[in-house]
């Protein structure tokens, strides 16, 4: 991986900021719809986290490292009574999102443009309804595992900003990463696995557009496998 890599102090955040430069269109989107709908992490945030948005939603997802946005612009379009949070720190792909978000012209989305840890320690606790977590980097080399988005620091902060029945939602089609997951949450009291039957976890989630990482993984042959975990 290329690009500007940075470490904070008690996280590691690994990862390209900012690929190619930018057209008129999507640097304008940064400087003005991005500072409207991004979270201020330096403001205190509030008891009740529907007040963030203008529809006052009965419930709250949020989707980290959301790369293009379909997944997202697709949720919140189908689901207009709720309000969704995306996190995603690569300037190019927050840049392309907001594109769609402005042409779609959804109001139902608030976001923030960097590590979504520092965003899952600032929200107040049992505010979420969901959180989706699809392809994320997959660290396929095993001395790189440790990077990998879930591990037992982040499930804690899951299960902090989880309300009791809230779903968390993981895709990948890296099998290592499957098992790795599926290891983390099993050993994290907060948890359930959700899964019936051996086949379930090769269906896609209900209502599922598909993501651009995704349809990459399945032109080069790799199956997919999705699961979802219940906070107790
Ligand atoms: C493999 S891509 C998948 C993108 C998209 N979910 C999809 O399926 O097409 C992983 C994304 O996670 C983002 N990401 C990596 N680390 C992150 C972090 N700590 N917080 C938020 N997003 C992160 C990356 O910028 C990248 O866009």
């Amino acid at each position: 991986m290329t690009g500007e890599r940075r470490t904070r102090s008690t996280e590691a955040f690994f990862g390209r900021r900012r690929g190619k430069a930018l057209r008129p269109r999507q640097s304008d989107l940064l400087e003005r719809l991005l500072p409207r709908w991004k979270l201020d992490l330096e403001a205190p945030a509030p008891d009740r986290l529907s007040d963030i948005f203008d529809n006052a939603p009965s419930r709250i997802v949020l989707e980290i490292g959301f790369g293009g946005g379909e997944h997202l612009l697709h949720r919140a379009q189908e689901d207009p009574d709720a309000g969704f949070i995306g996190v995603e720190p690569f300037v190019n792909s927050m840049a392309k999102f907001l594109a769609a978000a402005e042409d779609a012209g959804v109001a139902n989305i608030r976001l923030y443009d960097d590590d979504a840890t520092r965003l899952l320690d600032w929200l107040p606790g049992a505010c979420l309804d969901g959180i989706d977590l699809l392809y994320p980097d997959p660290w396929p080399k095993k001395k790189h595992w440790k990077r990998r988005f879930v591990n037992a620091a982040n499930l804690d902060r899951f299960a902090r900003v989880m309300k009791p029945g809230a779903n968390f939602r993981f895709a990948s089609d890296i099998d290592t990463y499957v098992n790795w997951t599926l290891a983390h949450l099993h050993a994290h009291p907060a948890f359930d696995w959700t899964a019936r039957n051996a086949a379930d976890w090769r269906e896609p989630f209900e209502g599922w557009p598909g993501t651009r990482y995704e349809a990459k993984a399945l032109r080069e042959g790799r199956t997919p496998a999705y699961l979802t975990f219940r906070r107790r």
